[in-house]
């Protein structure tokens, strides 16, 4: 099974680009689904987030305020590290056990789209990393209009982050994301011809 881990920055388009290759039937792993997953009310994940964090970080329904959280992590490091501590096993779990899934599927190619695939190190198991990639620009712009945010606020998430200037030396391929969606689909309809149905094509 070919593994490819598709990467950028927050906003930088890999869930658009996850979507093209989900509608051509491409089997994939979306981390921020898993993130989600292991803090359902009832799980270890969402426990050591409460222990770390009180239970001010809960709606009163018990399920997690990921406003609340969001912002003390995206404006604290300290406490950030303090969360992907309280997760990264459990994510990591996850990820392994869909991917034994796929395996004995007989998967050809499965798709990673993982936010933090360099700084989690993820991108060692990879055969090949693809970053989405922009500009800051383009970044904070896309990322205020997507979410609302302030500029302030769009700034501390995409600094929490590795800058992505420094993740393209870990890339095999950079997806340049600056232009229109309608360069984008372009771009990705040769990324579908030239390498992937010749993967798909390959015998298993
Ligand atoms: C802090 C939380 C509750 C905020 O939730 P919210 O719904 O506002 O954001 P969402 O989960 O949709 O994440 C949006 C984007 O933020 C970025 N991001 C998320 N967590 C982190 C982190 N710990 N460090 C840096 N960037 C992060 C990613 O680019 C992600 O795509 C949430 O992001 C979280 O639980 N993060 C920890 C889990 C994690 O590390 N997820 C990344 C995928 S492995
Ligand atoms: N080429 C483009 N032109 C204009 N807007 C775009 C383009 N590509 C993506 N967008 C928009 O930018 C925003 C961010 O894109 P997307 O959600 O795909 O990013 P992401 O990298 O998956 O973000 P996150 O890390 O937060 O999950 C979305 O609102 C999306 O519709």
């Amino acid at each position: 099974m070919f593994k490819i881990g598709l990467t950028g920055g927050i906003a930088s388009g890999k869930s658009t680009v996850l979507t093209y290759f989900k509608d051509k039937g491409i089997p994939y792993i979306d981390a921020d689904i898993v993130a989600r997953e292991v803090v359902e009310p009832g799980t270890e994940g969402l426990e050591a987030i409460v222990d770390a964090f009180g239970s001010n970080v809960l709606h009163d329904d018990g399920t997690l305020n990921r406003e609340a959280l969001g912002a003390i992590v995206f404006h604290n490091e300290e406490k950030r590290r303090q969360l992907n501590d309280c997760l990264k096993e459990h994510i990591r779990n996850r990820i392994m056990e869909l991917t034994a899934h796929y395996e004995s599927n007989r998967a050809a190619v499965l798709i990673y789209d993982i936010p933090l695939l360099i700084e989690g190190e993820w991108y060692t198991m990879m055969d090949e990393v693809w970053l989405v990639y922009v500009n800051e620009l383009t970044q904070i712009e896309r990322l205020m209009s997507r979410n609302g945010f302030s500029k302030e606020d769009a700034m501390a998430r995409i600094k929490s982050q590795m800058r992505l200037d420094d993740k393209r030396s870990y890339a095999d391929l950079i997806i340049d994301n600056n232009g229109t969606p309608q360069a984008l689909t372009a771009k990705l309809d040769t990324i579908w011809s030239d390498r992937l149905e010749p993967l798909l094509q390959k015998p298993q």
